[in-house]
């Protein structure tokens, strides 16, 4: 893909083992109920899901709706930088360790038309410090389809602190109730309502 070297890891840089607790082969559930981009409970959320395949790559799927357009009958583009950056935040989870995207590279490939299921695939390319080098590849309406969107990224290290300073509304006791996550989908992610959540989450 076009990319710059921000997303490119120093060579030399290690890819991590996959975390003792990362879970392998199992649908990772919703980060949070409301989240735009897997949430459950969002009304015009993509509803993306997630598998964790060997514990640093995930496979995920979204379908394309009628809320997604940009041109008539065709996904906007935003939202399909905003599928590759969830499917790609879903591989930092497994790192088990507090990340936000820092920068995100996408090229658009093919249109996608409005009830396409693109099949995304990431995984993590290096470790440096805080930062997390991704990659992520979206085919159309079957996992050998053509390659729709291509994305990297750079994910930045931060403290669960980041989450309670900057988050509004997120203390939890405000409806924002998990759904799926640990309990119910095989220890996959893990639903978060709030920052304290998501520290106990990646650290628990
Ligand atoms: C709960 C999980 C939800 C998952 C949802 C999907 C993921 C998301 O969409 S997250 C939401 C979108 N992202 C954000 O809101 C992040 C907003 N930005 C920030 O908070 C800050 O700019 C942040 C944290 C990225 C970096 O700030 P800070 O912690 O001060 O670190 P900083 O020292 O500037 O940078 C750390 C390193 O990253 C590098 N870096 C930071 N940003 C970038 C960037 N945009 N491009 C390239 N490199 C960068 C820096 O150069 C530095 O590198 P080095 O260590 O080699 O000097």
């Amino acid at each position: 893909m076009n990319r710059s070297n921000l997303t490119v890891p120093p060579e030399g840089a290690p890819v991590p083992a996959p975390h003792p607790d990362a879970p392998v082969g199992v649908p990772l559930g919703p980060h949070y109920a409301r989240c735009f981009g897997c949430g459950p409970d969002h009304p015009t959320g993509l509803h993306l899901e997630a598998v964790s395949e060997d514990g640093l790559g995930v496979s995920a799927t979204f379908t394309v709706g009628d809320v997604h357009q940009g041109a008539p009958g065709l996904a906007h583009g935003g939202v399909l930088a905003t599928a590759m950056d969830e499917a790609l935040g879903m591989v930092v989870w497994l790192l088990r360790k507090p990340y936000v995207t820092g920068r995100l590279e996408t090229d658009y490939v093919l249109p996608v038309p409005v009830g396409a299921t693109l099949y995304i695939r990431t995984r993590c390319t290096g470790v440096v410090g805080r930062k997390a080098y991704l990659e992520a590849e979206a085919r159309m309406d079957a996992v050998d389809g053509p390659v729709a969107v291509r994305a990297a990224a750079l994910f930045v290290e931060v403290p669960v602190a980041h989450f309670e300073r900057h988050g509004a509304g997120t203390s939890g006791g405000d409806g924002a109730a998990t759904s799926g996550g640990a309990g119910t989908s095989g220890g996959g992610a893990g639903g978060v309502a709030s920052a304290a959540d998501l520290g106990r989450r990646v650290n628990p």
